[in-house]
This record gives structure tokens, sequence and C-alpha cells, in this order.
């Protein structure tokens, strides 16, 4: 019977769930009164200045709209919203009044990206919209949930003789959970955690709970549950607090031919899903020729009562409407009556296995088993609407991903958050769980920072994901793009910040929008399709400016919020973090289990954009940083930035050297080691160093390696650390610009990531140009001053041409041109030349490259590149024209037999040779092969013929790559060329 237990456990949450319910009408008030539409629809609250798309009669003869947007404005896209099957919004006319007021309210039934329907209800006659109005919709505060959940405690507390009392007697620690005892498996695919799991949950007497961590088969496991306890007669009432889950489940239990039936309104409109709903199961039961007759009956009233203006007509066609609502009810009850007592497997979202639903015509002992999936995400209150209807509960979920989302942090402080799994497990620990182990979904070098995190390093890849990367997909080329599992971009001292302007709760950050794009694009180029990446940020502004930026070129791209993808999981996942100010504020996410989701939605490739300097000021984010530094590719923004315009880049770094200590990509763990290993450590790196500068050309100025030497000190002294190595790479830069004989500085590849970042950002400052070359561990960063400073008077000596061959048309372009000539010149942290310069200093430099790959005959290419450079871009056309001409002809000095059907290409200077020219050492790459080949010896044991480089030259997946990213590169410079010109117009 009831207990002090139970009674405390109500009185408390009936106290924190009113609590909870003022903190959402209070939100709610406040927006309404303080915020703008436009407001809230970026709040995700409210969508406005809808048409209608279709309206149908649906259950229980409610109007069933669908709102689309306007196809007049742009893409037919509704706003990133929140908006979900089962929330109650009023409807409001979008014109007129400034003060609408509501139509009607309904319940949204389905949301797709394109449109919403909402179901209204039929004790809201009359309601008759017009199909060319424009209509508003608004969440309302929904207080249907907030009583269902009150009943159900209320019921709770004054249980005594239900199906359930033995039940609640346990999970109140009254009675010491059971054991029962069970054979044969229905999916005899199931690894060992999952076998033990489903026995130990059907012998369990009163509850179980399976936790089932990212990837582990949780719903394989739990269908497999459900299985063998209808086989033992029992009747199932399967539960989990989201339409997705449970649609999910609907679809793997029928297919293993269950009896289920879903109440409700299902998320997906999947025809496997769609025909278990109660809707479709009546309109195949013996009634269904007479229901659908008073359906159509209905809908032929309803039209006519749009066309009819007389007041008269009107009442008598709506209380005709009235009349056909009863009988329609009452054919349906019958029907559903019967078709739930057949069923086997009944599922419903938490709050749907209400009473005050179809339910209430079972007999109260008809369960025998409530399962309740996803349980982590529950409120507790809500598992109980299910939980009073059985004897025996399983659970499964993962507590250590999302909580529930409660707005009253008071109440979430209070213990509103704690899910009933999480309260059990604390309660009795390991005797009522399973953990799943297993994990078919991340490589490991993805699972393991969660695993150690979250879960007691207890979980293991399986082999059939443990190694796979992007490139394993089929039609994907091998590249260094797809052949590493974690890629970090570290924007730290990019001057990326985020946008001020904007609230708490939503934060934007277009720098990373443009560095994930860039991302995109190269693996769109790989030949990764859009429709198995993800991008996910974890506030609503930058998904929409993520999705401005990329839905129109990439549809099936999915960009979401970090809440979005729970559940979910893509090929490869590219996550935003945006945050990035001087502060070091992480806000929103400084919650360790929504990381934890984004991070594990990924199978084979993570990619972390993110300011490591300001994130780092969370232990949690900072350690997925020190992680991925260690374990994985890291590259600083500025890789990306010859790509990018910085619009907000700032040369002012004045106080910069905390800061840039803070963006030392060290994994932490160095510098705990001892003394002798440190010194160990640093003989390594240095020979390291002095090997790295050997491979480096020879002809060019190399930097000593001492730059590379590790950070093993204290706080303080890493700090000094820092800055030494700054100023000693200031003193090399110094040196070089004042040496005239030296036209290009190479540092070694052994930099670490912070020392290159270094060395971007004082060569920024210094006006040099600076480019990283290179893949993997050979990228290394060349510094030269081909380029003047922004400073200088434009070069005249290729202009000088142009103007003499048409000396009286003078172009705006040239006029423009000019301009700077007749200014003094600019002080060197001018922004706009700064931003000038660079874009200049771009296009050279992608003259320069095609240039030197495909005219240059110079036999080790790019050095020559600087006396041809710009006068490339006047004349966009040879430059095409050369590219396609020379990518036909063979690269070899003086070779001019074709390429295009027997080429080869050379991996090492990456051009196309003829067959009497495409052997490495032939034409000049000897050296690169020799020391990839040693390479490969040491690393793979195996032996190659020749020059050591297995013949690659027939993968077709490589062939299509390259031409894919030369078609995109000539698609790049027309449309530059288009953007410039139409720039120069006004
Ligand atoms: N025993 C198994 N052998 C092979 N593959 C499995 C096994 N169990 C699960 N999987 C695979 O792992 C993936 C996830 O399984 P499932 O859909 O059951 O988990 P989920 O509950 O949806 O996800 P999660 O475990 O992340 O909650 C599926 O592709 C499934 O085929
Ligand atoms: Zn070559
Ligand atoms: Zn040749």
């Amino acid at each position: 019977g009831a207990s002090m237990e139970v009674e405390s456990f109500v009185s408390r949450t009936l106290e924190l769930l009113q609590e909870e319910r003022k903190a959402e009408i209070e939100e709610t008030r406040a927006w309404q009164q303080n915020l703008s539409l436009k407001n809230l629809q970026q709040k995700g609250v409210c969508l406005l200045k809808l048409q209608i798309g279709s309206q149908r009669t649906g259950m229980h003869g409610r109007l069933l709209v669908a709102f689309e947007p306007r196809k007049s404005i742009g893409p037919p896209v509704l706003p990133s919203n929140s908006f979900g099957p089962g929330d109650i919004v009023g409807l409001f006319e979008s014109e007129g009044c400034s003060q609408p007021s509501q139509l009607c309210s309904g319940v949204v039934t389905h949301v797709t990206q394109v449109s919403i329907t909402v179901a209204f209800d039929d004790t809201q006659d009359g309601v008759s919209l017009e199909s060319d109005g424009l209509y508003n919709i608004m969440k309302l505060a929904n207080d249907v949930t907030y009583k269902r959940l009150t009943r159900a405690l209320n019921s709770l507390n004054v249980y005594r003789n239900g199906p359930a009392a033995h039940l609640i007697s346990v999970l109140f620690g009254y009675t010491d959970p059971g054991a029962l005892s069970h054979q044969k498996w229905f999916n005899s695919g199931l690894d060992d955690s999952q076998k033990e799991a489903v026995s130990f949950a059907l012998s369990q007497k009163d509850v179980a709970i399976i936790h089932g961590p990212p990837g582990t088969g949780k719903t394989t496991t739990v269908v497999e549950v459900i299985l063998q306890a209808v086989k033992q007669g029992q009747k199932v009432l399967c539960c989990a607090p989201s339409n997705v889950a449970v649609d999910n489940l609907v679809e793997r239990l029928a297919k293993c031919k269950a009896k289920v039936l879903r109440l409700g309104h299902p998320a997906r409109l999947l025809e496997s899903v769609q025909k278990h709903s109660l809707d479709a199961v009546i309109a195949q039961s013996d009634n269904s020729n007479i229901i659908a007759d008073v359906r159509k009956d209905m809908d032929k009233v309803l039209s006519q009562m749009k066309k009819a203006y007389d007041k008269g007509q009107r009442s008598s066609l709506r209380r005709e409407i009235g009349e056909l609502r009863k009988e329609l009810k009452s054919r349906e009850q019958m029907a559903i009556t019967q078709i739930l007592k057949k069923a086997t497997v009944i599922l419903a979202t938490n709050t749907g296995a209400t009473d005050d639903g179809p339910l209430k015509y079972l007999p109260s002992e008809h369960f025998d088993l409530v399962v309740i999936d996803e349980c982590a995400q529950a409120l507790e209150s809500s598992c109980w609407i299910a939980l009073l209807k059985g004897h025996k509960c399983i659970l499964a979920g993962d507590y250590k991903q999302l909580p529930p989302t409660i707005k009253s942090q008071n109440a979430a402080a209070k213990g509103l958050s704690v899910s009933l799994m999480e309260r059990l497990i604390q309660k009795y620990g390991d005797s009522v769980v399973r953990m799943l182990t297993t994990q078919y979904r991340m490589n490991s070098a993805i699972m393991q920072w969660a695993s150690e995190q979250m879960y007691q390093g207890k979980l293991t890849a399986h082999p059939s994901v443990e190694k796979h990367l992007l490139r394993d997909l089929a039609g994907v080329a091998d590249l260094e793009e797809t052949s590493t599992p974690l890629l970090l971009i570290d924007t730290a001292g990019c001057g990326l910040n985020e946008m001020e302007d904007t609230d708490e709760q939503s934060k934007g950050n277009q720098g990373e929008v443009d560095i994930v794009a860039l991302h995109v694009k190269a693996l769109a180029e790989a030949g990764v399709q859009a429709k198995d990446i993800a991008v996910i940020a974890p506030y609503n502004l930058q998904v929409d400016l993520l999705r401005q930026k990329l839905s129109n070129e990439h549809p099936d791209l999915e960009i979401r919020s970090v809440d979005g993808f729970q559940g979910r999981e893509k090929e490869a996942v590219l996550l935003s973090l945006v945050r990035s100010n001087r502060k070091g504020e992480v806000g929103f996410l400084a919650e360790d289990r929504r990381l934890n989701v984004a991070v594990t939605r990924a199978r084979r490739q993570l990619m972390v954009v993110c300011d490591s300097q300001t994130v780092r000021n969370h232990d949690f984010l900072k350690s997925l940083i020190d992680y991925m530094s260690k374990h994985g590719e890291v590259r600083t923004a500025f890789e990306y930035l010859e790509d990018l315009v910085p619009e907000n880049y700032s040369r002012n770094h004045k106080d910069e050297p905390a800061n840039v200590k803070e963006s030392s990509s060290k994994p932490k763990v160095k510098k705990q080691q001892s003394k002798t290993e440190q010194s160990k450590e640093k003989n390594v790196s240095k020979n390291k160093g002095e090997r790295d500068c050997q491979a480096a050309a020879s002809d060019t100025h190399e930097l000593s390696s001492k730059t590379a030497s590790d950070f093993h000190k204290t706080k303080a002294a890493d700090q000094t650390e820092s800055q030494m190595i700054k100023e000693e790479i200031r003193q090399q830069l110094l040196v070089f610009l004042g040496d005239e004989n030296k036209k290009e500085l190479l540092f070694p590849a052994s930099l670490s990531s912070h020392e290159r970042l270094l060395v971007h950002q004082l060569s920024e400052e210094l006006g040099l140009s600076h480019v990283s070359r290179g893949v993997a561990k050979q990228r290394h960063i060349t510094v030269s001053k081909q380029v003047p400073g922004p400073a200088e008077p434009a070069e005249t000596p290729f202009k000088e041409p142009a103007e003499s061959t048409k000396p009286e048309i003078r172009t705006n372009e040239e006029v423009l041109e000019k301009e700077p000539d007749r200014h003094p010149p600019k002080p060197a942290l001018d922004f706009k030349s700064l931003h000038l310069e660079r874009m200049r200093r771009e296009q050279e430099k992608r003259a320069g490259k095609n240039l030197s790959t495909t005219l240059e005959t110079n036999l080790k290419g790019d050095k020559g590149q600087p006396k041809k450079k710009s006068k490339a871009h006047d004349d966009f056309d040879a430059l095409i024209d050369a590219v396609v001409k020379a990518d036909s002809v063979c690269a070899f000095v003086k070779c001019k037999a074709s390429v295009l059907t027997l080429g080869q290409l050379c991996l090492y200077c990456n051009r196309q040779y003829c067959l009497s020219h495409h052997i490495p050492e032939v034409h000049g790459c000897g050296d690169k092969a020799k020391a990839q080949a040693r390479m490969r010896i040491s690393k793979e044991g195996v032996l190659y013929a020749g020059s050591g480089q297995k013949d690659k030259s027939m993968d077709p997946n490589k062939k299509a790559y390259l031409q894919r990213k030369l078609d995109s590169k000539l698609k790049d410079m027309a449309s530059q060329r288009k953007t410039k010109s139409k720039d120069k117009e006004h």
C-alpha cells in the first residue's frame, strides 16, 4: 500500500511540477509581452505568414490543416523551430489589426521541413479558414501534459490493489527486486552483453534497467525482450517520451511480425508506421466503410459551409456536422475497443498512454509488462502514466545523454530532471542494471573519448566499425580529408568571434559557418554524399546561419541543433561549437551530456571547429579538445583563412600573451611526465625536427628546429616558454624580412599546431604572406614576402601593358585600381586595405598555383611563380584555357604528349605525365618517392616494387575526385570573375 516514500515523492514532485508549470507560463508570458513576433519566430515558438496547403477530415472528425510558407517568398522551407507532434498551438490571422486575436487552437500532428499540420478539434464548430489567407501559428502553454502528470501522481498516491501494486513497492524500496526464469533467441545475432541484458530483463520479477550507451543496439535489445515477453503470452505496453522513438520501435517490432498498435500521432509518415496507427487499423476494420462514408459526408458538408453565406443555412449545416460527428464517434469507439484487445504490443508516447485516451476502454489488469525506452529522457512523472498499468517494468536508456528539457532551473536543481532510471540506479546500483558494451557505430577513435569520460572505459567497438573511415564508403576517394576519424579546426587567435549582439540563448559565429562550408565542400568533392553528413550546432541562430549558407547547394545535408539529433547517427558529423569570446564564456555548451550526444552521432568522422581558447575554460570541453589534439588531426583556422575573408580579424594583439598560452593544444598528459622522460622526449623531438629539415627543400632558408620543443613546464613557466617561442619566431621573421636575398622562409613540419598558429599570426602582423603546404605529418608553413604590404603602392609592371594596348577606353576596373595611387598610403591597420590585399593575394596565389602546375616548366615548379603572378587575373579566359590544355599535356619539361587517355598522376607533385615520364625518378620526384617508400616500409613492413608507391593511378574514385575538383575550381574561378565584374559596376 501507499507509504511514506510514495507520499513524499508525490507531494514533492507535485510541488516541483507546479513550479515548472509556473516557469513555463512565465516564460511564455514574458516572451509574448516583450518580444516581437519575429523574435518569437527566432526562438522557434512561432511561425509567421503561413498559407494553407491542404485540409481534410481526420480521426474523431477533426479538421486537419497543413500550413506552408508562402510560395512567393524564396524556398518554401519553415524556419528552424521547436514544434512537434502533440504541441498545442494557437492560430492567428497574420494580417490586419495590431492585436490579432486567436482564431482557434489545435494540436500539431505532423511537422516536416516544409509544412506543419494542425488538427482542430470538433468542439470548434465553424472553424472555417480562408484558403488564401495568411496565418501565424504560436505555441501555447500546454496544460494537457501537466494535467496528465498530476493525475498520474495523484493515482500513485492512493494506489492500492491494481496491477502495479507490487511494482510500486519495489520501485520505492519496500520490496527487493526478484527474478523469474527463460531460453531461445529471435535474433541469434545478439552479442553477449545484449543477451545478458535480455535474460536479465526477462528473469527479473519486477524491474530491470538496460543501460545502452550510443550505438550499442539498445533498440535491438528492447525488441528482443518484447518478442520474448509476447511469446510467454504477456500483453505489453511500450512507451517512449518522443514520437520518433516510439515509431522506431513500431517499425522494428512490425518487421518481426508482432501484432503492434500505435496510439497517438505518429511523427513518421512512413507507411510502415502509419499502417499500425489506430487510424489506419480502424480503416482496415469491418467498420471502416461506414466510417469512411460518414467522413466523406462531413467533408462535403464542410465545403458547403464554406460557400454558404446565409446565416440560417450555415447553422443548419453546422447542426448536420454535429450529428455526423456523433455517429462517427460511436462507431469509432466500438472499433477501437475490439482492436485494442487484439493487439499484443501497444505503443504510445509516455503521455499518450493516458487514461483519457483510447486505453480507457481496456480493463485495468490488461497489461503484464510495461517497457519504457529512452527512459533517461523522460520526466519520472510521465513514466508513471504507463507504469500504473503493469505488474513489471523494463526501463531502457542512457542517462549519460540529454535529460528531459526543463525550464525552471530551480525545479531542475531540486530534482525534477532526475529520471526514474537515474534514481533507481542510485537506489539499487548494479543489481537492477545491465549495460550494453559493444558499440556498432563509431570508429574506435571517436568512441574512446566518450567511453572514458562517460562509460568507465567499458565500451568496445565492434570489428565491423572499429577502423571504418569515410574513404571506405563506396564512391569516396582516399584522401587526407577522408582518412582521419578526428579533425579539429582551431580558430583560436584567428579573430573568428561569435556575434556580439545576440542574446544568451542564441549565438552565431560566421567564421565557423565558413569553415564548416569549406569542409563540407572538401568532403563533397571527395565523393561523400550530403545525406551522410550532419552539421550540428548548439544554438538555433547558428543552425539558421549554417542552413542559409549550405542548404541551397546541399539540400540533403542535415543541419540541426544537438538536441534534435539525439538518437540519430551520420557517417560524418561536423560540429560547430560557436562560442568565441574574450571572457571565455561557454554558456549553453557547458552541459556534459549535450557534448556527449553531439560527439557520439558520428560513425566515421568527427570534425570539430571551435575556439580552443574559449572552450577550454570548461573542463569537459577541454578534455575533448585535448583528446582530439592527441589522437586526431589538428589544423588552425589560418589554414582555411586563405579561402576566407576575415572580416573581423584584428592585428591588434595587445592582450595576446595570456590568450595565446591558452590556445596551446598540447595534451596535458605530457606535463605530468617525469624528468627523465622529459629529456628523452626532448631529444626525440629534436631528432624529428632535424629529419624534417633535411626532408625540406634545401635551397630555401630554414628555421632551426629549436622552436619545436615541448612545453613541459608548470603553468607559469609554460606561459613564459610560449612567450619565448613567440619571440624566437618573431626574430626569425624579422631577420628574414631584413635579408633581401631570401625570398622564402620555410618552417619545418615538426612544429606543433600551436607553433604553426604563432607563425601564421606573426606573419600576418608583419605583412608577410604565409601558406601551409603538405598533408598530415608533412604539413609545413612557407612564409614569403613576394607580396608587398598593403601600405605600398600597387605594382605597375603588369598594369602598363593593359593600358598601352587600349589607351582610350578606360574601364571602371582600371579607375578603381588606380585609386590607391591617388591617396596617401594607408596605415597598416586599415581593415579595408587589409581585406583587399588579402583578396588580391589569394587570387594571385590561385593564378600562380595554376600557372605553375601547368605552364611553368621550371623543373621543381612552385618557386618560380612570383614573376608570373597577377597577369593571370587580368585574363581569366586564357588561364582557364591554360588549365584545360595543360591538364591534357604531359607536365614534363618540353614533352607535349597528351595525357587525356593514357596519363598517370604523380602523387608527389600532383601532375599528369605521359607513360614515359610518369615514374617519379624520371621527372624529379625521386627523393620524395624514396622518403615515402621508407615511411611505408617502416609503418607497414611491406616492400612495394619500384619507387615504393603502390600504383594508384587506376583508382576510379580518385580519378572521379580529381575531375570534380577541377570542375569546382573552374566553377569557382568563373563565379569569382562574375562577382568581381559585378562589384566593379557600382
Ligand atoms: N548484435 C548486433 N550485431 C550486429 N549489429 C548490431 C547488433 N546490435 C545492434 N546492431 C546494429 O547497431 C545499430 C544500432 O542498433 P539499434 O538500432 O538497436 O540501436 P539504437 O537503440 O537505435 O541506438 P542506440 O544504441 O544508439 O540507442 C544498428 O545498425 C544495428 O543493426
Ligand atoms: Zn612528380
Ligand atoms: Zn611526357
